[in-house]
Order: C-alpha cells, then structure tokens, then sequence
C-alpha cells in the first residue's frame, strides 16, 4: 500500500488539561497515579505547596515543597496560574511550560480542588477538561481517610468538616464518577480522557488530512 503523506494514526493533537478533583480521601491520587503509570501521553502538573511532606511523597514529583516566604516569591513573581487556600496550607500550579507543551500535544494532568479548577476554566476553557471523584458514602470517605495513615485524628476530622463543602461543587465539573472499586473507577477516567482527546477541535492534524482524502 502506498503511504498517504498524512497518517490518521499520527496526527498532530492540542493536548489537554485533565483535571482530577475529590473530596479528600475519595481516591483522586490513587486514580492519578494510575493514569500516569498507564498513560506514556500525560504528564502530572506538580503542584507547589507550604504543607509538609506525608512519608513517601519526593519533593518534584509528588508537589514541590516550600516554605512560606519561598511561596510568597512564587505569588509576587507571578509564577503561578492559579493558587488556593487548603487546609490551612497554600497550593499552587506553577506555569513552567505547560502552554508551549499543550500546542505540542502534550496532554497535563492536575491534581487540584475546585479553586484551582474554576480558575484554570476561566483561563482556557478550550484545554480544560474537569471530572470530580465522589465516594460512594460518607462514612466509606472517613473509611479511607483513616486507613490511607498519613494524618493525624484532627487533620482527619477538619478533612470530613471540609467534604460536604467540597462535594457541594460536583456540578461544576463536565464529568462525575463515583470511585466504589478502583478498578472500574479507573476504566471509567481513562474512557474520558481517551474520547476528550478524540474531539474534532483537538485534532489540529484533520484539516490536512481530510484535505487530503478530499483531493
Ligand atoms: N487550587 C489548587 N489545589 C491544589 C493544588 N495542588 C493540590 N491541590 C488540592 O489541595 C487539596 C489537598 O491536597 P493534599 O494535601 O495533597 O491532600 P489530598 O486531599 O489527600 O490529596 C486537594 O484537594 C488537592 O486537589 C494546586 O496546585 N492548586
Ligand atoms: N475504590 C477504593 N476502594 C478502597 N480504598 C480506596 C479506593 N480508592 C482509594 N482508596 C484508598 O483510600 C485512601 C485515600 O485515597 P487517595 O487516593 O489518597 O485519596 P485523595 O487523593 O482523594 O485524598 C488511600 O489509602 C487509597 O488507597
């Protein structure tokens, strides 16, 4: 067969802004770091934030930790796209060269809150992508919060104050999974982002191509 100048399984794509947002303890980062390790496409924007690290969590990969006048420096040098207020800690998406890459293709991944959310919507409606996590109840929520061992008994109880609060802006979102078994969960988030990515206005590379289909 003789090849076509332009090939439909390279066409060139705007990558996308995929944000993942839950009340604490739903799963968002369990289901992050499983789209990352199962999708080479995805980068995770890492976040910089002023709460101390949990066991486990590497400064630049997990967030970039900071103190208080370093996050200070960040705000008043405009380094940020967005930054919110959590749990008494401050957080924020560093811009670094996430504008550049998503005209490549490069599709970013956002682990953030609903702060964070509404003010990367107003920036770039066109990239953004939301889709919240809900537990499947409550008590199941405080369940996983407990059982993850990483917080104290009152950092754990302002995170379950703070969830009702979180879940009440479920619809701003464009998708909503409930995260019973993580398994399906994943298979549900990954269909999203494999049909977001397939949306017309995403696929710069179609103009050529049915141009050339067309001739
Ligand atoms: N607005 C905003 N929120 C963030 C950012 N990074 C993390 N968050 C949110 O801050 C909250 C607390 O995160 P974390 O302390 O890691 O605990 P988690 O709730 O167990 O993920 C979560 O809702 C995150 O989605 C950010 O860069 N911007
Ligand atoms: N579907 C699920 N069923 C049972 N446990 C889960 C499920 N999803 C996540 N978990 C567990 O719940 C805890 C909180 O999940 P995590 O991904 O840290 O939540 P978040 O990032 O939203 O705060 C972790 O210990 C995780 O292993």
């Amino acid at each position: 067969m003789a090849e076509s100048q332009t090939s439909s399984s390279t066409l060139a794509r705007r990558g996308l802004m995929f944000i993942l947002s839950s009340p604490s303890g739903a799963g968002k980062t369990t289901i992050s770091r499983m789209l990352l390790g199962a999708d080479d496409e995805i980068k995770l924007s890492v976040s910089v934030t002023t709460r101390p690290p949990r066991p486990g969590e590497v400064d630049g990969v997990h967030y970039y930790f900071v103190d208080e006048d370093e996050f200070d420096r960040m705000v008043e040098e405009d380094d940020f796209y967005e930054w919110a207020h959590v749990f008494g800690h401050r957080y924020g998406t560093p811009k670094g060269r996430i504008r550049n890459a998503l005209k490549e293709g490069q599709d970013f991944l956002f682990d953030i809150d609903w702060q964070g959310t509404q003010q990367l919507f107003q920036k770039d409606q066109q990239d953004v992508v939301r889709v919240f996590i809900l537990p499947p109840s409550i008590a199941e929520l405080e369940r996983r919060l407990r059982s993850r061992d990483t917080d104290s008994d009152e950092v754990i109880d302002a995170r379950m104050e703070r969830a009702r609060a979180e879940i009440s802006h479920w619809d701003a979102y464009d998708y909503v999974v409930i995260n019973e078994d993580v398994g399906g969960c994943f298979a549900k988030v990954r269909e999203i982002l494999d049909a977001e990515r397939m949306k017309r206005q995403r696929q710069t590379g179609l103009i050529p191509f049915v141009r050339e289909l067309m001739s």
